[in-house]
């Protein structure tokens, strides 16, 4: 379980996460999305106690990152394929980290294979290691302590489409055993298909937090009715949001079946009933982060 309760962060004037909450669940994969240099490194910096956070809270496993007496143990992160030490080869890097957390050193092996870096290439330094390599040492590095809960920064950078696949199919395992995942990617679709929920940040905001298909669903649906001002009112008596639109159609925050209910509780004839088409999560997550790309590319 990772919980984040308004967590923010200010550098002198500039509020790099701004009041972000969320949660990630056990048995689920959460990706955080959002165009470069939306907060979500320092979100995930301020989880694993790395940058101290000018207001609010998290916790990993129910603590504080920095409580935990062996976090290894509890969480496994990467942030940054590149933090490891260049001249050490691929399984030093993983038997200093099983000899630091108390883990047996046959472990090691099995993750060399698990990510693919058996062989001469575990002999090999990490300096001559090519980004998908580093990234796959990475994350046979936050694998290590068996943890119960993974922060992956980008785990798919650098990547081939084979090394995404692969991936996607080793944390949909971890988290399908029980597994918490919190994975960030700037890139809509190297999480669409393997997250469960989606929280968006755009500007250091969260602009959208959800299950995929609840995201799918805040496009609501389009009405249109003979008489569209009596069924705008049943719509508005059942609470739910309404917009007219100047063709005489309505939108409507809701399922077209909770339209189709209310439609038929008052005899209501319809002349069209329809999701209103929000391009797939693609252009949804455009349309959300549109604006804050343009703030951070200035
Ligand atoms: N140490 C720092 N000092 C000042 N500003 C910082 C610092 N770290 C991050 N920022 C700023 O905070 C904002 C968020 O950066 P962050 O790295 O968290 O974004 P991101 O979503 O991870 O982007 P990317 O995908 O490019 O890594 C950016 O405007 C960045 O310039």
């Amino acid at each position: 379980m990772i919980s984040v309760t308004s967590l923010t962060k200010r550098y002198g004037a500039h509020t790099a996460v701004n009041d972000v909450s969320f949660e990630c669940a056990p048995g689920t994969v959460t990706g955080f999305l959002g165009p470069n240099g939306a907060g979500k490194s320092t979100t995930m910096r301020m989880i694993t106690g790395l940058t101290p956070p000018t207001a609010g809270e998290s916790t990993v496993a129910g603590k504080p990152y920095r409580q935990l007496p062996n976090p290894g143990r509890e969480v496994g992160v990467l942030l940054d394929a590149s933090a490891q030490h260049p001249g050490r080869t691929g399984r030093e890097v993983l038997t200093l980290s099983a000899r630091t957390q108390g883990v047996d050193s046959a472990r090691v092996d099995e993750l060399l294979s698990l990510v693919q870096l058996a062989g001469p290439a575990a002999g090999r330094r990490v300096r001559g290691y090519s980004l998908g390599m580093r990234q796959r040492l990475g994350i046979a590095h936050a694998f290590i302590g068996d943890p119960r809960v993974l922060i992956l920064d980008e785990p798919a950078n650098g990547l081939d489409p084979e090394g995404i696949f692969w991936m996607r199919g080793l944390l949909r395992d971890f988290a399908d055993r029980g597994g918490t995942v919190l994975l960030s990617s700037h890139l809509l679709r190297e999480v669409e298909a393997v997250a469960d929920r989606l929280v968006v940040i755009g500007g250091g905001r969260i602009v959208a937090n959800g299950t995929k298909e609840e995201l799918l669903a805040a496009g609501g649906v389009r009405v249109r009715a003979l008489d569209p001002g009596t069924l705008q009112k049943a719509l508005e008596r059942a609470g739910l949001a309404v917009t007219a639109g100047a063709d005489g159609a309505l939108s409507v925050q809701a399922e077209a079946e909770q339209v189709g209910q209310v439609a038929a509780s008052i005899s209501a004839v319809l002349l069209e009933l329809r999701p209103v088409d929000t391009g797939g999560l693609e252009e949804l997550f455009l349309t959300l982060t549109a604006g804050e790309a343009k703030e951070t590319a200035r």
